[in-house]
């Protein structure tokens, strides 16, 4: 069996918690029954004991896995990691959706995308990353007695992403110990419109409304803050043709997107300025999770 969950950016700005949208940068994992456990790690975190010794995805795949099935089986596990860990692309929402359809699929349980989806937010109480890894696109979301009512826009393919990456990892739950408990009202008000006409634009594709429109004044400044070359990099990007350029989920990386054209002249002048960080340019992902028996 095997199972691929693309990468998410989250929040776009002023969609704190809420917005995300699915990035082609994908976790692969295949699993096999077996005479012994084994686990393969290639790619991001294969150097990481502690991915090999205590693993999420393995305890949450066995949580479920044993709840469905009532024997005892062994598993050969083998992952090819493209997305990074701990920079604000979903690495954990791609580990969770991606352990729990695999439990499901190994059982022989179908598993509806809704369901996958309410499962999921137990583990991570979010919506923002676990829907676009599972419906791919854009995704507006909220929850409600433990489930996500949602709606998906799919991108369209003259759009990319240009992503920075910044060589330190930020943990998302330390991250959010940080902000703020309280907002006064004009700040909630000025999340509220610029999430709303953010929303609107992207499915109405009114691209040139985005830069206005993915302003924040709930979490990305104070975030920024922890690593102030993030302004600069924002900075850059929107003076070189970046439609949008926000924090990706709790960072440290940073989302950019732009028409395809002007993608290689942004991820060229990003790199010139800041080497020590990884750009990658990406296509949006319109499928979400795959899932192959
Ligand atoms: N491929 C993976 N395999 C196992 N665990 C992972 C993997 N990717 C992420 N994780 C777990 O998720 C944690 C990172 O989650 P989080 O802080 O939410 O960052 P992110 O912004 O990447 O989702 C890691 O410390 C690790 O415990
Ligand atoms: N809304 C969350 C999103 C976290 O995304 P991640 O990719 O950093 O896990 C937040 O901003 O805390």
């Amino acid at each position: 069996m095997f199972i691929s969950v693309p990468a998410t950016s989250a929040n776009l700005g002023p969609g704190f918690d809420t917005l995300g949208v699915a990035l082609d940068l994908r976790n692969e994992v295949s699993i096999k029954r077996s005479r012994f456990f084994s686990i393969s790690i290639k790619g991001e975190g294969s150097k990481s004991f502690r991915l090999k010794g205590n693993n999420i995805f393995i305890s949450i795949f066995n949580e479920h896995y044993r709840n469905l099935v009532d024997k005892k089986e062994k598993f050969r596990f083998t992952f090819y990691n493209k997305i990074p860990l701990s920079r604000g692309l979903g690495s954990s929402s791609a580990v969770i959706v991606s352990a729990i359809a695999a439990a499901y699929a190994m059982a022989g349980i179908p598993l509806s995308s809704q369901r996958l989806l309410s499962l999921a937010l137990s583990y991570e109480p979010h919506p923002d990353n676990i829907t676009p890894a599972v419906m791919g696109g854009f995704n507006a979301a909220v929850v409600e007695n433990s489930r996500v009512y949602s709606i998906k826009k799919e991108m369209p393919q003259n759009l990319k992403a240009v992503i920075v990456i910044p060589n330190r990892p930020i943990s998302t739950s330390h991250s959010r110990t940080k902000l703020p408990r309280k907002l006064s009202l004009s700040d909630a008000v000025f999340n509220i419109s610029h999430s709303s006409l953010l929303t609107a634009a992207i499915f109405n594709e009114e691209w040139d409304l985005l830069r206005i429109a993915s302003k924040d004044k709930l979490h990305q400044d104070i975030r920024m803050r922890a690593m102030p070359e993030l302004f600069e990099v924002q900075k850059l990007a929107l003076q070189n043709g970046a439609l949008m350029s926000t924090l990706s989920g709790s960072g440290s990386t940073f989302f950019n997107m732009v028409y395809a054209e002007d993608a290689k002249p942004l991820a060229y002048k990003l790199q010139n300025r800041f080497s020590k960080f990884a750009i990658k340019i990406l296509d949006f992902d319109n499928q979400g999770i795959i899932i192959e028996e």
